[in-house]
């Protein structure tokens, strides 16, 4: 009847008629009447109209399930103090580190890089022992041998790389020093040295005195470079200078002391008692030291630290997966009509934000404690390098969460991989990587973790005292530029997707769906792409406008074969075949099978057999059966969590196998065990979906708010789900399951361990629901189905043993009334004689002190006159109480089981 309805008011607008929907009409007509003549499938194609389906936008599945993602991540408090503990354990370690290395190792030297801030920090002073009234011939003289030794010794040019140039102003004095910086950073061995000699310092009757600076290398290993003790005159106190200015002093001085005719006039003890003209020297060191003698242990530990650190969201990145597809989350919001690129470009949003945020704070870090990391290279060049890995990173993690089933197992993995990738990305590429060639080297960075570790190795390197930070001039020419890192985790970013894409096909879900491996066989691979192609077809077709249009399609793709009972298929699940294949039900199953592989040598399991069923527009239909009837499973294949083994089915005019995606938006689901995300609450749980389906704002409130009290939580919607009784989860997983505003709604055993008042509420729910909708329940309450369902059918061993109203099946099946009549022991006789003549088909049942049971069949039985005659006689008969009942449901569906059993025991 109610199928009438549907495809009547569906055809009403059109102005032609096909002679298919003359057909359908007649065939509807034929619905009526459910013992309407078969139609022979080859005589009748009907061809049906697809429902209207709205499209479901992926803009608002994006906002709801980065909403959702967000929420949950705030909750996992666990999780989020972990990794900042780590990151912000990182950052001290490296500062402590840079610390001492500053403090201990590198005390003397100050990190400056820009030569031209260095002071001359002292002027050491020689006192040359002559006379004092000869100071300015003596110092004349002195003058004159150390020019002619600094500028003549070839010896001094060639060992110790000596610069020496006389200057007459401050301007030369500059050039010198950036031809002596220039020099030192091209000169390897770094034992460069500078004298500069001050005009100024010339003028040497005023002054009495002789001025000079010395540029010299602090760091140097050279003996001849290295440090002297001498005392300062002036300041009374030890200090070092370096050996070389000594070296040149004491070679001057010997020179004039040679030439000398003062000699004679110095006393023997000269050193001690003459004091003459002073030497004053000043000395600079170069800013920057020898990497082989100062010892950065920053610069050891950062790369493996700072790759560490980088790693350290892969595992979070893998159990966010992991765990909507252990828990079937993923397969229910599938079903919700969630479109998996929606989901995969959420997570990779969303992964890549959290990535993106520990790198902020290691940056705010980083910069307010002044890593030479950050400070010395160029901003843009460390930044790309990190944003590029958290491009990598995140494929990387959605390809790792294809290989594992279990959150315990994925994390476990997760974080031993980060250990083992830095300590290998470490240890191999400096051992044996980093020598080869660069093939070998862009091959190896397949592996992200090497691209990301070099990477940081070669700004660690430009990030030493020594050297200058890492900036994009010297990108293209510097062998150690940054080009190959950049391009392989580009590449890795891509590769990794793809894996993914590919396993998650290839890989049996949670649900056990999964692709053939393609490049093994070129003909699936080139069906994959036909079905692409034609899926793309349908899907433009299907969304052309906001509202589909009504597409005609016909039944070839079912497969009509015959029901494997033959002759023995019960009447009335016969005539629901002939009626699903000549009728527009929005749920239309035919010749369903599921075949489940036996594992671990056990047999297969046929779970669905050959079902054949249509459900109306408006109908509450019920799948009673006892346990491993195949109930669950023909509700999960519908609902497209698992495929079926052949046969298919079509809802509202969509074929399950082809275009479940249109299906899904159509469809809602209440799965036989609650799946709901545990940190959520109930309130945000609905509005998950709701959002999912396009509900915003006042409209999204309102529904939401309904929904809750519809189901009697709105008292509780602020709770978590973890804080959730059994029978609450319950009632949320049907207000989920009704608050889409489905077309076609699944409810597995949806009362399951609720109490009677909940059960009842529930009930009403369902019932006000089903306007507009089909609905398949399935329960092993028989109050349930008789309460809610207009039709039921019942299944054994995978098989429809019948179907029909309830009120059909308890006649069809039930054999007859109950007749209770309780009496005194003495009128029991009696009593007795009078039923059996009453009704002379009774069967006497039982008996006991004055209480008889009768089985008596429903033809003898007029009620009206039942009663009549039982409360007439009454008296007479000494009938103290009476009552009579009709056959229940539980008496029909134990009397289908047995009967289901007795074939199943003959077929073994
Ligand atoms: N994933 C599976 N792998 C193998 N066999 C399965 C699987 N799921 C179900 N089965 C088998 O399929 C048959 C039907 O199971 P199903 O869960 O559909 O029954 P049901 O009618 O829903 O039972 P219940 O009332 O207990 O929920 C059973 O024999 C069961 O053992």
């Amino acid at each position: 009847m109610s199928s009438l309805t549907s495809s009547s008011s569906s055809t009403s607008s059109d102005e032609s008629t096909t002679d298919s929907e003359k057909n359908l009409r007649l065939s509807d007509i034929g619905s009526k009447n459910d013992n309407s003549d078969s139609l022979s499938q080859k005589q009748l194609k009907p061809a049906f109209k697809r429902a209207k389906i709205k499209k479901l936008k992926s803009s608002d599945q994006f906002h709801a399930l980065f909403r959702k993602n967000l929420r949950l991540q705030k909750r996992s408090k666990k999780s989020n103090c972990c990794v900042g503990f780590v990151a912000l354990f990182v950052v001290f370690l490296i500062y402590m580190m840079q610390l001492l290395t500053n403090r201990y190792l590198n005390s003397d030297r100050e990190e400056e890089t820009d030569p031209k801030k260095y002071e001359f920090d002292l002027l050491d002073t020689m006192n040359l022992p002559f006379s004092s009234e000869d100071n300015d011939s003596i110092l004349g003289t002195f003058q004159q041998r150390l020019s002619q030794i600094l500028t003549t010794s070839s010896y001094l040019r060639e060992e110790y790389d000596l610069h020496a140039t006389f200057l007459t102003d401050e301007e030369d004095m500059d050039s010198l020093e950036d031809l002596l910086y220039e020099t030192y950073n091209e000169n390897d061995d770094k034992l460069v040295s500078g004298f500069y000699m001050n005009s100024m310092g010339l003028d040497v009757s005023s002054k009495k005195e002789l001025d000079y600076k010395v540029y010299y290398n602090g760091s140097g290993s050279n003996s001849a470079m290295g440090f002297q003790r001498t005392t300062h005159s002036d300041l009374g106190q030890t200090i070092y200078i370096p050996a070389i200015v000594n070296l040149i002093n004491r070679a001057a001085f010997a020179k004039v002391w040679e030439d000398s005719d003062l000699n004679g006039t110095v006393d023997t003890t000269y050193g001690y008692n003459l004091k003459g003209p002073d030497i004053r020297v000043g000395l600079k060191d170069f800013p920057t030291t020898d990497g082989e003698n100062k010892f950065d242990l920053v610069l050891v530990v950062q790369p493996f630290y700072y790759t560490f650190l980088v790693h350290f969201l892969l595992p979070v990145f893998m159990i966010i997966i992991v765990y909507e597809k252990e828990n079937k989350l993923v397969d229910i919001m599938i079903m919700f009509g969630l479109k998996m690129k929606v989901y995969w470009s959420v997570n990779y949003f969303f992964n890549f934000t959290i990535y993106m945020f520990l790198i902020l704070v290691f940056y705010i870090a980083g910069y307010a404690l002044e890593f030479r990391f950050f400070i010395q290279n160029n901003f843009l060049a460390h930044s790309i390098l990190f944003i590029l890995w958290g491009f990598s990173m995140v494929s990387f993690g959605f390809f790792l969460s294809t290989l594992f089933r279990k959150v315990r197992m994925a994390s476990l993995i997760g974080y031993f991989l980060v250990i083992i990738l830095t300590l290998v990305s470490n240890l191999v590429w400096d051992n044996i990587i980093d020598s080869k060639g660069t093939g070998t080297k862009a091959l190896c960075m397949f592996l992200p973790s090497f691209a990301i570790y070099s990477g940081i190795k070669v700004l660690s390197d430009h990030s030493s005292l020594t050297v200058e930070g890492f900036k994009f001039s010297n990108f293209n020419t510097s062998s150690e530029g940054l080009g190959m890192q950049y391009l392989m985790l580009f590449a890795d970013t891509i590769l990794y997707l793809l894996f993914t894409g590919y396993l998650y096909s290839v890989l049996p879900s949670t649900g056990g769906k999964k692709s053939p491996l393609f490049f093994l066989n070129p003909k699936a691979y080139k069906k994959f792409f036909r079905d692409l192609k034609k899926k793309k077809k349908n899907n433009q077709d299907d969304y052309s406008d906001e509202e589909q249009s009504q597409e005609m399609y016909s039944d070839d793709d079912f497969e009509l074969n015959e029901d494997p009972r033959g002759e023995n298929i019960p009447e009335d699940v016969e005539r629901e075949r002939q009626r699903v294949i000549n009728n527009n039900d929005p749920i239309r199953m035919i010749n369903l099978y599921k075949v489940y592989k036996g594992q671990d040598g056990n047999p297969d399991v046929n779970a669905v057999n050959c079902l054949t069923l249509g459900i109306k527009l408006n109908e509450c239909f019920g799948i009673l059966g006892p346990n491993g009837a195949g109930k669950t499973t023909s509700v999960n294949i519908l609902s497209g969590l698992f495929p079926a083994t052949s046969g298919t089915a079509k809802i509202c005019g969509f074929d399950i196998k082809k275009e479940m995606s249109q299906v899904h938006s159509i469809m809602s689901v209440c799965p036989q065990h609650d799946i709901l995300w545990d940190d959520q609450t109930g309130e945000e749980t609905l509005k998950f979906y709701a959002r999912m389906h396009g509900y915003k704002n006042k409209e999204l409130v309102k529904k939401v708010s309904k929904t809750l009290n519809e189901v009697g939580l709105y008292n509780d919607r602020k709770k978590l789900i973890k804080e959730y009784s059994g029978g609450m989860k319950r009632r949320i997983s049907v207000a989920c399951a009704l608050i889409t505003n489905p077309k076609v709604i699944f409810l597995d055993e949806p009362t399951t361990g609720l109490d009677p008042a909940s059960k009842r509420q529930v009930w009403d729910v369902i019932r006000k629901a089903r306007q507009e909708k089909s609905i398949i329940l399935t329960t092993h309450s028989m109050e349930e189905a008789d309460s809610l369902c207009d039709r039921i059918g019942i299944m054994a061993n995978g098989i429809l043993r019948t179907i029909g109203e309830s009120q059909e099946l308890k006649s069809r099946y039930g054999k007859g009334f109950k007749l209770m009549v309780h009496c005194n022991a003495e009128d029991d006789e009696k009593v007795k004689n009078f039923i059996k003549k009453t009704f002379p088909n009774a069967n006497e049942m039982n008996s006991l002190a004055g209480t008889s049971n009768f089985e008596v069949p429903s033809d003898e039985v007029v009620l009206s006159e039942v009663f009549q005659i039982l409360e007439e006689q009454k008296n007479d008969l000494g009938i103290l109480d009476w009552g009579i009942s009709q056959t229940t449901l539980e008496e029909v569906f134990h009397e289908i089981t047995r009967i289901a059993e007795g074939q199943a025991q003959l077929e073994i």
